[in-house]
C-alpha cells in the first residue's frame, strides 16, 4: 500500500481538525500523468477524457460500469521498459500473474520477451492456454498440492520455486514419477523488515513463506535438495514484500542471497547459477507517491550482486526479477457510475459507486490509497472532500478513503479510479453475489472486452444444490 502522506483536504468552507487534511488539489480536473497509464488524457476545451483516442463515455456506454479498462500500449511500454532495463545483463523478467493475468495479457508478455510467474494451478492453465512456452514460466507458492506439482512437471516448467522442505520432498517424487529432473530454486526469508503495510510484508522472520536464512533452514535444505535426484538445485530466491519504494531491503537480500551462495560454494564445492530477487517495487496510487524506474532497480542490483559476488570469489549468477504491480497496477483505471450521494455537514460527502469492495478490496484490506477523478465531464465547482463508497453491506467498503471532487458531482456521472490493473480483478469476488466486471483492453483507439463481465447465470452455474 501507498505510505504516502494523507492526500485529501477539507470541503471548501468546512471546519475540520487543524492539518488533518492537505489542501485540495488547484485543479481537479488535471490528471496526474504519475497515476493514470500513459494514453490517459482530458481535453481542455471538452472537458472528454480519453484513453488511447476513445472517450471513457462511450467505453462505459458500451461496455457498461463497473470495468476495468486497460491500456494494452501502456502495459507493453512497461514490459518494454523493465526489458531494456535488464537486456545488457544475463537476466530474465518473470512478470507477477498474481497482479492480473488473462490469455491477452500473457500473449502480450509472450510478444514482448518476458516470462512468467504462476502461483496457482490454475495460473499454470491460462498462461500455458495462451501459449506461453513452459520453460519460460516459474511456479511459486508455499502450498503447492501434490496435483499441481504432477502438473507442472508434466507441464516442462522452467523451474518451480520450492517453499517447504514438504515441498522438496513431494516435488522430487513428482519429478521421480515422470523420469524427470526439476530444477528448482529454493525460496529463502532474508530477515528483512520491508517498509510496506504488515500483510504484503514477506521477508521477516514471523510469516509463512519460505526458509528462514539466518535460523538455518536454508542451509538445510540446500543440503537436503542437493542430495534427492528428482530435483537440480539452480539458484536462490528471495522476495521481500509489495509497493516497496526503499531500494535498501532489496539490497540486504541481495547481499544475503549471495552470502548464501558462497557457504553453498564453501559447504558444497557447488556454485549455483541463478539468484531470483523477486517483484515488489512500487508505483504511485497518488501523486504523492514516487516510485523507481526499472532502470534505476537494474542498476542497484546488479551493482550490489557484483560487487558481492567478487568480493566472495564467485561468477555472477544469472539474475531474475518479478515485478507485477509495477508493470500492471498504471495500465488500467476502474470506471464507475456515481450513484446515491450523501453529504454529511461539517465532515464529508459519501458518493457510492456501482462497485466496491467486490473489485477492489485492496482498500478495507491494506487502507490502500487511491486517488479518483470526474471522467465524464469537466467541472469548475468547488472542492468537495468525499469519501468514495460501494454498494456493499459493509461500512468498510470504501474504494477512496479521502478525495476531493467537485461539489456539482451528481447521480449518473462517470468517475475513474486510476492505478487499479493489479490486485484489483484478481482480487475480485463476488460478495453479494456481485457480478465481476469486465476487462476491456483498449489501443489505438479500438477497445475489445478481454475478460468479459459476469452474469447471473455464472453465479446460478456454479449453485447446483
Ligand atoms: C514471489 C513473488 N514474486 C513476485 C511478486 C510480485 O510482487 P509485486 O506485484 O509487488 O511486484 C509477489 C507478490 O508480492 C510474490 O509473492
Ligand atoms: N495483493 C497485494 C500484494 C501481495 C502480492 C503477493 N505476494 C496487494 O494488493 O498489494
Amino acid at each position: 500500500m501507498s505510505r504516502s502522506a494523507h492526500p485529501a483536504g477539507p470541503r471548501h468552507g468546512d471546519v475540520l481538525p487543524e492539518g488533518h487534511y492537505a489542501a485540495p488539489p488547484a485543479d481537479l480536473n488535471l490528471l496526474d500523468p504519475k497515476v493514470w497509464s500513459k494514453t490517459v488524457t482530458r481535453d481542455e476545451a471538452t472537458g472528454a477524457v480519453t484513453v488511447a483516442g476513445l472517450d471513457v463515455r462511450a467505453l462505459a456506454e458500451q461496455f457498461g460500469t463497473p470495468a476495468y479498462i486497460l491500456d494494452e500500449e501502456d502495459f507493453r511500454s512497461r514490459c518494454r521498459a523493465w526489458q531494456q532495463a535488464f537486456s545488457h545483463l544475463d537476466a530474465d523478467v518473470y512478470y507477477a500473474g498474481k497482479a492480473f493475468l488473462s490469455r491477452a495479457v500473457v500473449r502480450w508478455l509472450h510478444e514482448e520477451g518476458l516470462n512468467v510467474d504462476v502461483c496457482s494451478g490454475g495460473e499454470l492453465t491460462v498462461a500455458l492456454s495462451a501459449g506461453m512456452p513452459p520453460e519460460r514460466i516459474a511456479f511459486h507458492g508455499n502450498n503447492k498440492t501434490r496435483a499441481e506439482l504432477e502438473y507442472a512437471v508434466k507441464a516442462g516448467i522452467g523451474h518451480v520455486v520450492v517453499d517447504s522442505f514438504e515441498e522438496l520432498v513431494r516435488l522430487a517424487w513428482a519429478a521421480d514419477q515422470q523420469g524427470v529432473r526439476q530444477k528448482i530454486l529454493l525460496r529463502v526469508t532474508v530477515g528483512v523488515e520491508a517498509h510496506t503495510h504488515e500483510f504484503i510484508a514477506t521477508a521477516h522472520e514471523d510469516q509463512k513463506f519460505g526458509f528462514s536464512l539466518t535460523g538455518g533452514q536454508a542451509a538445510e535444505a540446500v543440503r537436503r535438495a542437493l542430495t534427492l535426484d528428482g530435483v537440480e538445485l539452480v539458484g536462490i530466491h528471495s522476495h521481500i514484500g509489495s509497493q516497496i519504494f526503499d531500494m535498501a531491503g532489496f539490497e540486504v537480500a541481495a547481499r544475503r542471497v549471495v552470502g548464501l551462495l558462497a557457504e553453498v560454494k564453501r559447504e558444497h564445492g557447488v556454485e549455483l547459477p541463478e539468484i531470483d530477487l523477486g517483484g515488489g517495487l512500487g508505483i504511485a496510487y497518488t501523486s504523492d507517491d514516487d516510485p523507481r524506474e526499472p532502470q534505476e532497480i537494474a542498476t542497484a542490483l546488479t551493482e550490489i550482486v557484483r560487487r558481492e559476488c567478487a568480493a566472495e570469489g564467485l561468477a555472477i549468477p544469472r539474475l531474475s526479477v518479478e515485478p507485477g504491480r509495477a508493470i500492471v497496477g498504471p495500465s488500467a483505471f476502474t470506471l464507475y457510475e456515481v450513484g446515491t450521494i450523501k453529504p454529511l455537514e461539517g465532515l464529508r460527502t459519501y458518493v457510492s459507486v456501482d462497485g466496491g469492495m467486490s473489485d477492489n478490496i485492496r482498500t478495507a484490506l491494506y487502507d490502500a490509497e487511491y486517488s479518483v477523478a470526474l471522467v465524464s465531464r469537466a467541472s469548475d465547482a468547488e472542492p468537495m472532500l468525499s469519501r468514495v463508497v460501494g454498494k456493499h453491506c459493509e461500512s468498510g467498503d470504501i474504494v477512496v478513503r479521502d478525495a476531493f471532487l467537485p461539489d456539482d458531482l451528481a447521480p449518473g456521472d462517470l468517475l475513474a479510479v486510476p492505478a487499479t490493473g493489479a490486485y484489483c480483478r484478481s482480487m475480485a469476488s463476488n460478495y453479494n453475489h456481485a457480478l465481476r466486471p469486465p476487462v476491456v483492453a483498449v489501443r489505438d483507439g479500438q477497445a475489445r472486452v478481454v475478460v468479459r463481465r459476469e452474469t447471473e447465470e455464472d453465479l446460478l452455474r456454479l449453485d447446483v444444490g
